[in-house]
C-alpha cells in the first residue's frame, strides 16, 4: 500500500506551548485516516505543518511524495485539496460564484454542477453564502476542496455544528470521496464520527500520538470493552458485583449502575443480580467506544468542562479487591 501522508518526529511549538511533539504517523493511499483527540491536543497544527502552511521545528514531512516545504506550490496543491478549521468566504458570493472561483485556481477541475450535485447544493447555486445553514456551508467548503478532484484531501472538523442526520449525510458523502480515489485525512475530536467512518485513527493527546490502528484494534485492545448499565433499584448494594470476576469496574453515576468488563459481562451481571434477588429495570449492554480507548489511553487529566471528546460521565473505579 503506497503511503499518501507520512509524518515523521514531527515537533512544533509556539513559545513555550508545544502543540506537536515527536509525532509519527503514515496514511496509506484510499483510506480514510482519523487524527482525533480533544481541543488543544495538536491535531490542526500537525495538519497545518502537512500541508506546509506551518513549517516543524523538527521532524519531516512528505506528502504524496513531496516535501510541502519545498515543493513547488503549484505542483503540490493541485493534488491536495483542504477544508480547515478558519474557513471562511464573503457573505454575498453565491455558491456557484465561490466554486467558480476556486476553479479558477487550478488547470483540470471535476464536474462543478455534479459536484453540487453530490453535495446537495444543486438547489443552492444562486444562494449567496451568508444565507446557507451551517451545514451547507460545511458542505461547500468541502466541495471547493474538492474542486480539482485532490489525490488527498485534509478536512478540519467539518461535522462541528452540524447535527446528527447531517453528519450522518457527510459521512456517507465521504465513503463516495474514498470510493472515487481520494485519500480522507478527517480531522476531528467526535470519537462516534471517527469510529463509524475512518478505516484507522491516531489518537492524539497533548501533542504525542498515544494510539494508532483500526478503530476496532484499538477497541478489542481494552480489558473492559463492554459496559452493562441499569437503574439503580433503591439501596442497591454493589457488592456482589464489585466481588465478581469479569467485572473490573462499578459504579453509581446518576442513578444508573455503571459496569465494565470482558465479553462476558453480561450473564455475570445478570447472574449476580439474580442470586441478590435484584431484577435490573432499563439494563443496556453495548461495546466499549473509541471514546472508552481515549479515556484508558490518557491521564484523565483534561477538564471534562473544556474537553468537548467527554460525552458521559466517566464511572470511578470501584473494584473492591476480590
Ligand atoms: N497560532 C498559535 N499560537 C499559539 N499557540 C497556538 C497556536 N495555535 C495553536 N496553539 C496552541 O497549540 C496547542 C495545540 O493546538 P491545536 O489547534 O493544534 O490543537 P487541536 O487539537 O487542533 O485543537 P482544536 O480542536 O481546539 O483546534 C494548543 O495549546 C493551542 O492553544
Amino acid at each position: 500500500m503506497d503511503t499518501a501522508l507520512a509524518l515523521d518526529g514531527l515537533r512544533k511549538a509556539y513559545g513555550s506551548t508545544v502543540a506537536v511533539d515527536d509525532l509519527s504517523l503514515e496514511v496509506e493511499t484510499g483510506e480514510i485516516f482519523g487524527l482525533i483527540g480533544p481541543n488543544g491536543a495538536g491535531k490542526t497544527t500537525a495538519v497545518e505543518c502537512a500541508l506546509g502552511l506551518r513549517k516543524p521545528d523538527e521532524g519531516t514531512v512528505r506528502v504524496l511524495g513531496m516535501d510541502p516545504q519545498q515543493a513547488a506550490r503549484d505542483p503540490f496543491y493541485r493534488r491536495v485539496g483542504a477544508q480547515l478549521q478558519a474557513a471562511a468566504l464573503p457573505d454575498r458570493i453565491t455558491v456557484r460564484e465561490a466554486l467558480d472561483l476556486f476553479a479558477s485556481f487550478y488547470p483540470e477541475t471535476t464536474d462543478r454542477d455534479a459536484l453540487l450535485d453530490r453535495w446537495g447544493l444543486a438547489d443552492k447555486r444562486n444562494a449567496s453564502f451568508g444565507a446557507l445553514s451551517g451545514g451547507q456551508k460545511q458542505r461547500l467548503f468541502v466541495a471547493l476542496a474538492l474542486v480539482h478532484d485532490p489525490d488527498l484531501v485534509v478536512l478540519d472538523e467539518i461535522s462541528t455544528g452540524l447535527d446528527p442526520e447531517a453528519r450522518r449525510g457527510t459521512q456517507e458523502l465521504l465513503r463516495e470521496v474514498r470510493a472515487s480515489g481520494t485519500t480522507v485525512l478527517l480531522v476531528t475530536h467526535f470519537m462516534d464520527e471517527a469510529q463509524a467512518l475512518c478505516d484507522r485513527v491516531a489518537m492524539m493527546d497533548d501533542g504525542q500520538c498515544v494510539a494508532l490502528d483500526t478503530p476496532q484494534a484499538l477497541i478489542d485492545r481494552l480489558d473492559a470493552s463492554y459496559r452493562v448499565w441499569f437503574d439503580a433499584p433503591p439501596d442497591f448494594d454493589p457488592s456482589p458485583l464489585r466481588t465478581a470476576d469479569g467485572i473490573q469496574d462499578v459504579a453509581i453515576v446518576d442513578g444508573h449502575v455503571q459496569t465494565r468488563g470482558g465479553e462476558d459481562l453480561l450473564t455475570t451481571v445478570v447472574h449476580r443480580l439474580a442470586n441478590a434477588g435484584v431484577t435490573p429495570n432499563d439494563l443496556h449492554a453495548e461495546r466499549a467506544t473509541l471514546e472508552d480507548v481515549f479515556l484508558a489511553l490518557t491521564d484523565e487529566s483534561h477538564d471534562p468542562a473544556s474537553s468537548s471528546h467527554v460525552t458521559n460521565a466517566e464511572p470511578q473505579s470501584s473494584k473492591a479487591p476480590s
